[in-house]
């Protein structure tokens, strides 16, 4: 097996990376009808598992897990998850023949013995799913030819894949059928009938390629959504423990700070959030995030490139080989840093406070969304894919890390995205030293209006605006947001 995207002639690399047509809702009037009455059959009962089916069962559809031999007879946590939710649970051997879909959600470092351990027990003219592309595009995994292709990819945690369905919205999902394997041409009417069921439909679906999915879904895993989310808080962090701020009270301000920053994001963009600050301060955290988009684009452009390239997943599947050696390291790193151990404090913060209170914290967001979001376009992915990918997915990340801080969206995530974050995270300290140095409590920690006027030059401000509005991701972001009328309000701490 090869890289599959590096066997393709440019031409079709640049073709299938520009794979991206928004969905009307209209394409969507046929409802889940396309899977009705046929057997779906979830490899895997994890993260996108459980929650994914859940949905599509409360969608009518026909959900039934199969796990691995160990798991069923070891009553894992997986065979816990089925069962204790009324699902039919059965070994490969009972299920695998009777699955019209049968959808992969293993983890994607197994994908290649997975696939291969139940191919043969696919019958004719079956479809095989999968949430994420790695194991087609970057391992090129061959399907046998009378199988069908598909991916459905939601851009989220698994655990928001269910909590948006059960709010009444969805989260956008990337759609595609292989083109190597779509003998029958039914890939797309399954893909956009899955898309029903998990409520994806509600909030917006593109038609993509595998390619474009794998390419940009690994890039925003690695820098905004998880890697920067991380980086950003533990530096936070330790900023405000370095200045004497209360430990519980810092450890309380990261962790649903990033929360109740992101929901304004999600529900007006950084034009949103950026206003939520008063004029003085706004001026300050676009001055901050213009220093940090400059500190750190390299080391976006780096992963971007070496997502491109192949390196990135040639260097992954070392690890794999090398059982997750690294994998498992940066994780108990993790666990060792001090906003990990440091629980948050029983200290009322208020809704504003967060925003107040944290401008850096805000001017990494800022600067993250639109750093991946320009690195992405300017390696060719499309904007809407882009958005997605970046902005409105990483409220949908700080939502884990309200809950249980870094340990839960390192849970959540799959290990592919964990891997990424962690070697993003290692390289983006080190860059930011200098910068933190000379941050002080007004940026994190102390309300930045304090002992201030107000007073702005109105020029400055008006300039301020013009360019955080004038961004694609806003122009964008406004134009995919106008489909999403079933979007709920977070209730955040
Ligand atoms: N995590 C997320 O939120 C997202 C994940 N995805 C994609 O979804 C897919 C699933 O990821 P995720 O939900 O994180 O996976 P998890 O790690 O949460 O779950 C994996 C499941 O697969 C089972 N499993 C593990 N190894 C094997 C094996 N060798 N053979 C059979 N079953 C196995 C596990 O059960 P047991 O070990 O008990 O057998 C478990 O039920 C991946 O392709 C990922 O990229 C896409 C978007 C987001
Ligand atoms: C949650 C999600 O979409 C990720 C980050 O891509 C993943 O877990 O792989
Ligand atoms: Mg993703
Ligand atoms: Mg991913």
């Amino acid at each position: 097996m090869s890289n599959y995207f590096n066997t393709l002639p440019l031409r079709e690399k640049l073709n299938q990376l520009g794979v991206c047509d928004f969905m009307d809702s209209s394409e969507f009037l046929d409802g889940v009808n396309a899977l009705k009455g046929k057997k779906l059959v979830i490899i895997g009962c994890g993260a996108q598992g459980l929650n994914q089916g859940l949905n599509l069962r409360d969608s009518g559809l026909d959900v039934s897990y199969t796990l691995r031999k160990e798991a069923i007879e070891g009553k894992r946590d997986s065979w816990k998850n089925a069962t204790e939710n009324n699902f039919t649970v059965g070994t490969y051997e009972e299920l695998i023949p009777t699955a019209d879909v049968l959808i992969n959600l293993t983890p994607d470092k197994q994908h290649t013995s997975v696939v291969n351990a139940v191919m043969p027990l696919m019958k004719q003219g079956a479809t095989l799913s999968y949430s994420h592309g790695f194991n087609i595009v970057e391992e090129g995994m061959q399907i046998r030819k009378d199988i069908t292709v598909i991916m459905v990819a939601p851009k989220c945690p698994g655990s928001e894949v269910r909590a948006e369905y059960v709010r009444g919205f969805g989260v956008p999902t990337l759609i595609a059928v292989h083109p190597e394997n779509d003998p029958e041409g039914k890939g797309l009417a399954q893909a956009k009938a899955y898309c029903v069921g998990t409520g994806g439909h509600r909030a917006g679906v593109l038609k993509s390629s595998f390619v474009a999915e794998v390419k940009s879904d690994l890039m925003g895993e690695q820098t905004i959504l998880c890697g920067l989310l991380q980086t950003g808080s533990i530096l936070s962090f330790d900023k405000m423990i370095e200045k004497g701020i209360d430990a519980g009270y810092a450890s309380k301000l990261v962790q649903y700070g990033v929360e109740v920053i992101t929901e304004a994001l999600k529900q007006g963009g950084i034009t949103a959030m950026m206003d939520r600050l008063s004029n003085v301060a706004k001026i300050k955290a676009f001055e901050v995030s213009e220093e940090l988009k400059t500190i750190m684009r390299p080391l976006f452009q780096k992963h971007q490139d070496d997502i491109m390239s192949g390196e990135f997943s040639r260097v992954m599947m070392e690890d794999w080989a090398a059982g997750d050696k690294n994998l498992l390291a940066w994780r108990a790193a993790t666990g060792e840093t001090a906003f990990e151990k440091t629980p948050a404090g029983n200290v009322k913060i208020g809704e504003q406070e967060y925003f107040d209170n944290a401008l850096l914290m805000v001017a990494f967001v800022r600067a993250g969304v639109e750093l991946a979001f320009e690195t992405m376009v300017e390696a060719g992915i499309k904007p809407e894919s882009a958005y997605y990918e970046s902005l409105h997915e990483t409220p949908l990340i700080a939502n884990t890390i309200a809950r249980k801080k870094l340990f839960e969206m390192n849970r959540v995530i799959s290990d592919t995205a964990e891997y990424g974050c962690y070697l993003f995270d290692h390289a983006c300290k080190p860059l930011l030293a200098d910068f933190m140095t000379k941050v002080d409590t007004d940026l994190i920690g102390k309300n930045f209006n304090e002992g201030k006027d107000g007073a702005v030059d109105n020029r400055a401000l008006i300039a301020v605006n013009e360019v955080i509005r004038s961004h694609q991701v806003e122009v964008v972001g406004a134009e995919l947001r106008k489909a999403m009328t079933a979007m709920k309000s977070i209730k955040t701490a």
